[in-house]
């Protein structure tokens, strides 16, 4: 961790990034819920490694039961804001609740389905060890697995679509399949929100389907999820609300609203192939409509 490293302030660090010319941030927006009913409230959130900035000034709160995207370019601070969050990584400023109250006191609502690539999957076990694992907050880590508990994981990973392959090392699955597996994982916690750091990288278009459909299953039982995406074409299948990162918070709200060219040119600057690519989607979608 890099607790040693971290300013104590903001005003320790050297705040003079071009990202922080950009516009001010919007305020929160006047929602009329309680603050125990939104699933996520991030304030003035800044993080830094070595003590340079990587996130800078976030806020923004997310309504519950949306399927939310959060998108920008490579380097952007994604990973780090859910990190951050999950508090794994420390807040150099800002605050951050979930459902009202800091992550320690409802770590029990929150699921993680982490970056593929964080996951070290030589780890001697296999895939029905890890979906128990996602039970453990429930059993305790000292009682014994019982065969309810290994039922309900097995079922997790029915609904996922690979149950053939429960008693398979995680180190011989597939890519699509070990991403399955941690989505399993984070079903059987039957958390109320969602964090997923790039559950589609590297999967196949039929793994791609079937994590869209647990999705719109969470959401259709209230469930919210925070899902980091880099395919631009699909966020506005996919995603009722986006969050548009580069390091600041360039924009945040319905996604019919936030995912504009403008907005995109702001989030990805000169990357115009991509822009290109997601407004001739979008310009399809409404012809569609
Ligand atoms: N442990 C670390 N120590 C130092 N710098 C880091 C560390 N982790 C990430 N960074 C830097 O912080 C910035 C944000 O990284 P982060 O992984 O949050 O971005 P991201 O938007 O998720 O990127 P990507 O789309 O490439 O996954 C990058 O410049 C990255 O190099």
């Amino acid at each position: 961790m890099h607790n040693n490293s971290l300013p104590t302030t903001r005003a320790d660090m050297n705040p003079k990034s071009p990202m922080n010319t950009s516009e001010s941030q919007n305020p929160l927006p006047q929602s009329g819920l309680s603050p125990t009913e939104i699933p996520l409230s991030v304030y003035d959130l800044t993080v830094a490694y070595h003590r340079k900035p990587v996130i800078w000034d976030v806020s923004f709160d997310i309504p519950p039961g949306k399927l939310v995207g959060i998108v920008g370019p490579n380097g952007a601070g994604k990973s780090t804001l859910i990190k951050t969050i999950m508090e794994l990584i420390p807040k150099a400023s800002g605050r951050v609740n979930i459902f009202g109250k800091p992550y320690q006191k409802n770590r029990h609502r929150v699921g993680y389905v982490p970056q593929r690539e964080s996951v070290d999957w030589d780890f001697p076990v296999d895939a029905l060890d890890v979906v128990t694992m996602g039970l453990y907050r429930e059993i305790g880590w000292c009682l014994p697995v019982r065969k309810k508990h290994r039922e309900r994981a097995l079922d997790a990973l029915e609904r996922v679509g690979i149950a053939d392959y429960a008693r398979r090392q995680i180190s011989q699955l597939s890519g699509g399949q070990q991403q399955r597996t941690f989505l399993a994982r984070a079903l059987v916690q039957d958390a109320d929100l969602y964090l997923m750091d790039e559950p589609f990288a590297a999967v196949d278009a039929a793994t791609e389907k079937a994590i869209v459909k647990i999705l719109q299953e969470m959401k259709q039982a209230g469930k919210t999820a925070l899902v980091i995406h880099h395919d631009l074409q699909t966020v506005p299948e996919y995603f009722d609300y986006v969050i548009l990162l580069n390091m600041r918070v360039i924009d945040h709200g319905p996604t019919a609203d936030v995912f504009t060219p403008e907005n995109l040119q702001k989030t990805y600057g000169g990357r115009l192939t991509l822009l290109e690519e997601a407004t001739e989607t979008m310009r399809r979608r409404e012809q569609s409509l």
